[in-house]
Parts: structure tokens; C-alpha cells; sequence
């Protein structure tokens, strides 16, 4: 069996999503997601210049000489761009053969460790009653976790603000859009919308926040201790991770769960925090860190220190990422929730996908392979747009972190 073509399908149906379709000799193609927020492009070129030449003839059984081609074979290793192309042969590698199978990818990995997979949405308002009045809402929806986001007096678009109130998305303008931060206000208000919203609804649903990498290890461990009442499910993204130890000094202070890792590439990203068991949740997923053959290493070893998977899911990633991170989920043994932030309706059109959403949970389908189709003719009525992250800054200017 050879891999006779490849081709890299841009397109745009409200936000950009790169996607590549592998075609074999035998008929059977695979799907896999290589978008990359905000600089979409440089993951195409990757794929189109260097890795699809090297992929024509190649054996698609050979998912894992194939990762190990493309990771060691490129001498630079690691790196966002390097590791969504990775993640996005890897992806089409399992959705051919799992197709070939004839079996849904969660059986090639291993089988069901569950019936279903709890998600969380995102509830977020300009304030704290608007944020408390979008969680109600999702709790009606049948949520059983929601992570909530509020805007922050005197901070011009806040993170985490939507527009609408089943969707958001950050990439929003053709350069990048500057938004606000005060870490101080932050630090006054946070606590305040969490403990609005358990007087409001009790304790019976998990609840999330994100720091969106915008603390030092200080005020994040400052901003888990207050937090602690509340009984969060998680703070995530507390303090930026580049620096692993980072995360000691929030550890020593606070019981509230941490969790990190939507930004992360590989094991070695996350290594430390795993075997020093500093965090709890490892966020890592399919497309950002090298796909279901690298991801599934990641999880093993969390898996030896009791921390659990929290997959990233905001809407770039794409229903072929939804796809094979719900089919992952269904079998890793140490899952711990899955975010899932929906798609607009025109996604769901381009991306023809059996998975479905029922109280509260999300349930991969049977159908063989990832169950993630593309529909060419309908990608191609959305051409692409550049669309740009924020950027953030300080009051007196200078640049903080998004
Ligand atoms: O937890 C999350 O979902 C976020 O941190 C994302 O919304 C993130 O900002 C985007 O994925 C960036 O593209
Ligand atoms: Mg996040």
C-alpha cells in the first residue's frame, strides 16, 4: 500500500482551519488538522514544500517509522509549525487505518475506557452578572462544567469576552487587535465572579477559569489561594510555562488544581511539571502536540504520576481535532474532562463529523476512523483571510502577555 497524493485544503468558513487529506493507492483517504491560529500559513508551506514530497510512496501502515521520519528526519525538532504538520499526517495515518479496520480509532487504541466524555463550555459576559447569567445557561444546556470568564473593570477586551454567547474567537482582525491588562484588577475581580457564582448555583458543577498566561508565579499562587473556596476544577494557564519550575512556587501555595499545556509541543514540554507533579491536568492535544502517536506518549507518562487530560479545544482547533481527541479520550485511561468550545454552523457544514453533544457530554461516533470528513467543494466557497491573535499591553504601554 502507498500513499499516491496529498494535497493541503485551506479554508475559511468564519475562521481559518488548514486540513490535510491524504490519498492512497487502495482508495481510502485520511484527514488530518494542521491549523495553526494566526499563522496558518506557515504550517501550509511546511507541509506542501517539505513534508508531502517526502510522503509520496511512503507506506501509510507505517504510522509510527512515519512519525519518527518526519520528527527525527527534519533535524529541527520540535516547534509549533514542525509539530501541527506532524500532528496532521499522524491524524490521516490513523484515519486510514482505522478505515481500513473497518473500526472507530477508539478501538485501534485500545477500546472504550468510557460511555462518554464530560466536557466544559465557555460562559463569559462583560461583567459579573452578565458571566453569572451565561453560566445559568449553559447549566440549562446540561453542562456539568463550565469554566467562566468575566471583563475586568478597566481592561479594554478583556481575555476571554466573546461576542456572542455560544461562540468566540480571538483571531478577529487582519493585524493584530490591542487589547488590555491590569493584573491587579484582575486579582480583585476574579474572586468575586467565583464566589457570585457558587452563592448563585451551589456547588454541583465544576468550574474552570483561565489566566491565559497572564500572572507571575507569585500572583498565581496568590490568585489559587483565594480561589480555594470556591473548589475550582481547575485554574489553568496560570503563569507562563516555558520555565517548568515556574510552576513550584505556585504549587507550594495553593490546593487549587492546576492545569497547562494548550501551547505545548511535545513531552518535553510538559516532562517537569509532569514528574515533579506540579500540575494536574495536562491540556496538551492532537494537533498542537504531534498527533495521536505523540499525544498518546504524553498521556502514559501523565498517567504514572495521576495526572489527568484535559485536551484543548477552543475553535481552532477543527472538528478533525475534536474528532480524534474525542476518540482519544474515549480510551486514554487517565481522561480527565475535554473542552469543547462549538463550531459555527458553517464549520460544521465544511466538516461533516459524527460526533454528537447530549447532557453535558460529547460522544464519538462508530463510524470507522475519526469520523471527521471534509467537504471540498463547500471548503472552497470560504477562501482564507488573515486573521490575527491580540496582542495585550499594560496601562503605561507596554507589551504583557496575551
Ligand atoms: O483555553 C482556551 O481555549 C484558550 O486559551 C484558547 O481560547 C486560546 O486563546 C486559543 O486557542 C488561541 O488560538
Ligand atoms: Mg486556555
Amino acid at each position: 500500500m502507498k500513499i499516491q497524493d496529498a494535497k493541503v485544503i485551506v479554508t475559511s468558513p468564519g475562521r481559518n482551519f488548514v486540513t490535510l487529506k491524504i490519498l492512497t493507492d487502495q482508495g481510502v483517504y485520511g484527514i488530518g488538522d494542521a491549523t495553526m491560529n494566526g499563522r496558518e500559513l506557515a504550517v501550509v508551506t511546511y507541509l506542501q514544500d517539505h513534508v508531502i514530497p517526502c510522503l509520496i510512496g511512503m507506506d501509510p501502515r507505517r504510522i509510527e517509522d512515519i512519525w519518527q521520519y518526519l520528527y527525527r528526519g527534519a533535524y529541527w525538532r520540535r516547534g509549533p509549525v514542525t509539530m501541527r504538520a506532524i500532528a496532521a499526517v499522524d491524524m490521516a495515518l490513523w484515519d486510514i487505518k482505522a478505515k481500513m479496520a473497518g473500526m472507530p480509532l477508539y478501538q485501534l487504541l485500545g477500546g472504550r475506557s468510557r460511555d462518554r466524555v464530560m466536557v466544559y463550555g465557555h460562559a463569559n459576559g462583560a461583567d459579573i452578572g452578565e458571566t453569572v447569567e451565561a453560566v445559568g445557561q449553559y447549566i440549562d444546556m446540561g453542562y456539568k462544567a463550565i469554566r467562566a470568564q468575566s471583563g475586568v473593570p478597566g481592561v479594554k477586551d478583556a481575555y476571554g469576552v466573546g461576542r456572542g454567547k455560544l461562540h468566540y474567537e480571538p483571531a478577529d482582525a487582519a493585524l493584530p487587535s490591542v487589547t488590555g491588562w491590569d493584573t491587579r484588577q484582575a486579582l480583585n475581580h476574579v474572586p468575586k465572579l467565583f464566589e457570585k457564582l457558587r452563592d448563585t448555583y451551589g456547588f454541583d458543577h465544576h468550574l474552570l477559569h483561565d489566566g491565559h498566561h497572564r500572572y507571575t508565579p507569585q500572583e498565581a499562587a496568590n490568585l489559587g489561594k483565594i480561589l480555594e473556596p470556591y473548589q475550582l476544577f481547575w485554574l489553568e494557564d496560570c503563569t507562563p510555562a516555558e520555565n517548568q519550575e515556574a510552576f513550584r512556587i505556585v504549587r507550594q501555595h495553593t490546593t487549587t488544581p492546576l492545569a497547562v499545556g494548550e501551547i505545548f509541543n511535545t513531552i518535553w514540554d510538559c516532562k517537569d511539571l509532569i514528574q515533579n507533579q506540579l500540575i494536574d491536568y495536562i491540556r496538551c492535544t492532537v494537533v498542537g502536540a504531534g498527533g495521536i502517536t505523540h499525544l498518546r506518549r504524553i498521556a502514559d507518562l501523565a498517567s504514572l504520576y495521576q495526572v489527568r487530560t484535559g485536551c484543548h479545544g477552543a475553535t481552532d482547533l477543527s472538528p478533525v481535532t475534536m474528532g480524534c481527541a474525542l476518540h482519544f479520550d474515549t480510551w486514554v485511561p487517565n481522561f480527565g474532562i475535554q473542552e469543547y468550545m462549538r463550531h459555527t454552523e458553517a464549520t460544521d457544514e465544511v466538516f461533516p463529523h459524527d460526533y454528537i453533544f447530549a447532557d453535558g457530554h460529547l460522544h464519538c461516533g462508530e463510524t470507522p476512523g475519526h469520523g471527521v470528513d471534509i467537504d471540498e467543494e463547500k471548503a472552497a466557497r470560504h477562501p482564507y483571510k488573515p486573521a490575527y491573535l491580540p496582542v495585550a499591553r499594560l496601562g503605561d504601554g507596554s507589551m504583557w502577555n496575551w
